[in-house]
């Protein structure tokens, strides 16, 4: 068990064949221009993670959520040693392990599709790793001491004979085929498993190590929806058990709010916010985390701010508290992004303090209703990514048709405020007192 301290870690690819170069330009919360002029380009390759500093601490449980392609399994196999670093630093406790080979990093990864040896048991996948640590054992025995060790495994107590290293394996292999409830399947081949019998094999083998960390590759995501709960779960429950630093890649953002002691957003190859999961639901440091964190997503709206007014260029006019005043006082007579989730946006009554809108889908899901709106009285034209809707959460019980106009409130401690030019948050100079506390 040790913390993970990344440092630096940048990482350049060189364009794949007939890929054009696009080097990401947005520049976010966790990097300035300073930063933007020393990361080290070159005109032909392709910067896939800039700058990345991260601190894992000791036992933590890291998640690393981001979007298709932003360069979250190449962050991982950096650190695996599986892919070598352009640039930067990487720690694992006291030791700087950026030379160092895959085998003696002390970490074990756990990937998406399992990566079981097919001709082996599934007692002999968990042993491999042990084995081969072992010397001298697996994969330096003969085909014939392999097999007199899967004879010798199978005889009756008495008349067993092991080494002592094969025992020790053996002890290993049956703690934590306990400890994952595989007893059962010691004997079988990866191929006459479930998916989710093999992904808790694949779980075994990382175990069985006892590494000091753990890095995880979206292990979940060959699961269905029922054994994906279950499993997260369980990978919950045995990584407090173990205590062992844990660095888990997903883009499932349940998975994210759920497993992580703290996520990191990674986009573009860039750490967006570092932070426990209600902390980045309340508090998102920018566009980017805001819309990606909450589901359906967070709906921005272009407004204008003529203190203490927030005005749309409808009829939409809504007196701002002072703790919202004085945070926005810069922005007197600009323009804003505000900020408000689904679940915080209710149905009320006509009035100009209140949003119009039609209703375009109502999806009843039982225990939980969501409909789609479209904002009347209102033509934002002020940026390309603004869809003029807002996604609304309403009490299932309460039937609205496709077509009806509704309005809808929201409270001011439960709105957010973003730059339109930085996408980077505003927040109030006091605390509202109304947030829920963060885990
Ligand atoms: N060997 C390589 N050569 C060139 N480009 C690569 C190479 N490996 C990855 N990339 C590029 O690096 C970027 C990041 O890839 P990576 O697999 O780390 O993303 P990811 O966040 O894990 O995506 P996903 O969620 O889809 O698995 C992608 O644009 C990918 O095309």
């Amino acid at each position: 068990m040790a913390q993970v301290v990344l440092e630096n870690v940048y990482k350049s690819f060189p364009p794949r064949k007939g890929e054009s170069v696009a080097l990401p330009t947005q520049l976010t919360s966790t990097s300035d221009k300073s930063e933007e002029a020393t990361t080290p380009k070159s005109a032909d390759s392709v910067n896939v993670l800039r700058r990345i500093n991260l601190t894992v601490a000791d036992g933590e449980f890291m998640v690393l959520v981001g979007p298709s392609g932003c360069g979250k399994s190449t962050l991982l196999r950096l650190i695996a040693g599986l892919e070598v670093m352009t640039g930067g630093n990487i720690w694992v406790g006291d030791r700087l392990i950026n030379n160092l080979p895959p085998k003696e990093r002390d970490i074990a990864m756990v990937f998406q599709n399992y990566a079981l040896y097919p001709h082996m048991t599934v007692y002999d996948n968990i042993a491999f790793g042990l084995r081969r640590r072992s010397g001298g054992g697996g994969e330096n025995l003969s085909f014939a001491e392999n097999l007199l060790v899967g004879v010798t495994r199978n005889l009756p107590k008495g008349l067993r004979y092991i080494s002592e290293k094969e025992r020790a394996v053996h002890e290993q292999v049956r703690y934590v085929a306990q400890l994952l409830q595989i007893e059962a399947l010691l004997n079988r081949l990866p191929k006459q498993l479930s998916g989710g019998q093999r992904q808790r094999v694949a779980l075994g083998r990382a175990i069985a190590r006892n590494p000091q960390v753990f890095l995880m590759d979206e292990p979940l995501s060959n699961l269905d929806a029922k054994l994906r709960a279950e499993t997260r779960a369980q990978i919950v429950k045995l990584q407090r058990q173990l205590g062992t630093t844990t660095i888990y890649v997903t883009h499932d953002q349940t998975e994210a709010m759920t497993m992580g002691d703290r996520i990191a957003i990674l986009n573009q190859g860039q750490l967006q916010q570092v932070d426990r999961p209600l902390e980045l639901y309340n508090r998102p440091a920018n566009l980017f985390v805001a819309e990606f964190i909450g589901s359906p997503p967070m709906n921005f709206i272009p407004v204008e701010f003529h203190a203490p007014l927030l005005i749309t260029n409808g009829d939409f006019r809504f007196t701002l508290p002072d703790f919202w005043g004085s945070a926005l006082q810069k922005y007197d007579g600009r323009k804003l992004i505000l900020g408000i989730r689904p679940e915080h946006l209710t149905l009320s009554v006509p009035a100009t303090k209140n949003l119009p809108v039609q209703v375009e889908l109502a999806e009843n899901l039982g225990n939980d209703s969501f409909l789609a709106t479209k904002l009347v009285g209102t033509s934002f034209q002020q940026a390309g990514t603004f869809k003029n809707s807002l996604q609304v959460r309403v009490p299932p019980e309460r039937f609205i048709s496709v077509g009806e106009q509704i309005w809808l409130s929201f409270a001011p401690e439960k709105i957010h405020f973003f730059d339109p030019e930085t996408e980077l948050a505003i927040f109030p100079k006091s605390s509202i007192p109304s947030l829920p506390l963060t885990k």
